[in-house]
């Protein structure tokens, strides 16, 4: 049986402050292959260059990762404003309308950080623009120096909801997890199902109400050493098999 195809949204880039790229994290591909069971393909995210249907004729599952840039807040009906920091509207205008697009056809798909942000926003929810500086939040940001081991160490617990999807997929109702992001849901989305959260009360893990096949997201990084870590092997695993019994 072929593998199935997973395209990997892509991160837009300028190297040497002029060359522009698309790219995405090793970590991601890695997860992909390695525990998903699938092929990895990054999706340039450019509006002008990509057709939503052509995607969803051509790929099996979509992986929405994570990404430095925030989801510009006029999807969600908001005014930018400094504290919203940088964006990456080619992205916004790809990976929003994919989302929906995939769900409405039943194909599998999977978001982390910002694309579990991009879940949110594509079923109508809204942001925080800096969770830090809510009363009585954690700074959820990963550490500005340091390692990468260091950077994706875990960093607090998650409660998830006894009985939940996620709950049984993990068979524990609390798993450590990684936080590298300043952003997090604010208004939920109309079928956005909130299952986790941090020790703050701030949402970490969801899934879409009624799509026909898997439709979840977290807000921390399960790609990074996804082939050895305990809660990040079920995710994949299951986005794997998902596709398997979608193809
Ligand atoms: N920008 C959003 C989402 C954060 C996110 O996806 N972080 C991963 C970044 C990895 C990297 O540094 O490229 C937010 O800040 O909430």
């Amino acid at each position: 049986m072929a593998k199935p195809v997973v395209g990997i949204i892509g991160n837009s880039y300028i190297i040497d402050d002029s060359y522009p790229v698309q790219s995405t994290g090793v970590s991601n591909v890695e997860a992909i292959a390695r525990v998903s069971g699938a092929l990895p393909v990054v999706i340039p995210a450019i509006p002008d260059m990509v057709n939503i249907d052509d995607l969803c004729g051509r790929f099996d599952g979509f992986l929405f990762t994570g990404g430095r840039p925030n989801v510009h807040p006029e999807e969600y009906g908001e005014e930018a404003t400094p504290a919203h920091g940088q964006f990456d509207r080619d992205r916004d205008r790809v990976a929003l309308p994919l989302i929906r697009a995939a769900v409405d056809k039943g194909i599998p798909i999977l978001g982390i950080c910002r694309g579990f942000q991009e879940f949110n926003v594509a079923f109508g929810g809204s942001l925080y623009p800096e969770i830090r500086d809510l009363p009585g939040r954690m700074n959820h940001r990963m550490p500005p120096d340091g390692t990468l081991e260091e950077k994706f160490a875990l960093r607090h617990d998650v409660t998830l909801i006894d009985g939940s999807e996620f709950s049984k997929m993990f068979g524990a109702t609390v798993v450590k997890t990684n936080s590298l992001h300043g952003q997090g849901i604010k208004e939920k989305g109309a079928r956005i199902i909130i299952e986790g959260h941090a020790p703050d009360g701030t949402p970490e893990a969801i899934r879409i109400a009624d799509a026909p096949s898997f439709a979840m997201a977290v807000q921390w990084h399960p790609e990074w050493r996804a082939h050895e870590c305990g809660v990040s092997r079920p995710l994949f695993e299951a986005f794997g098999q998902s596709m398997r019994e979608h193809v």
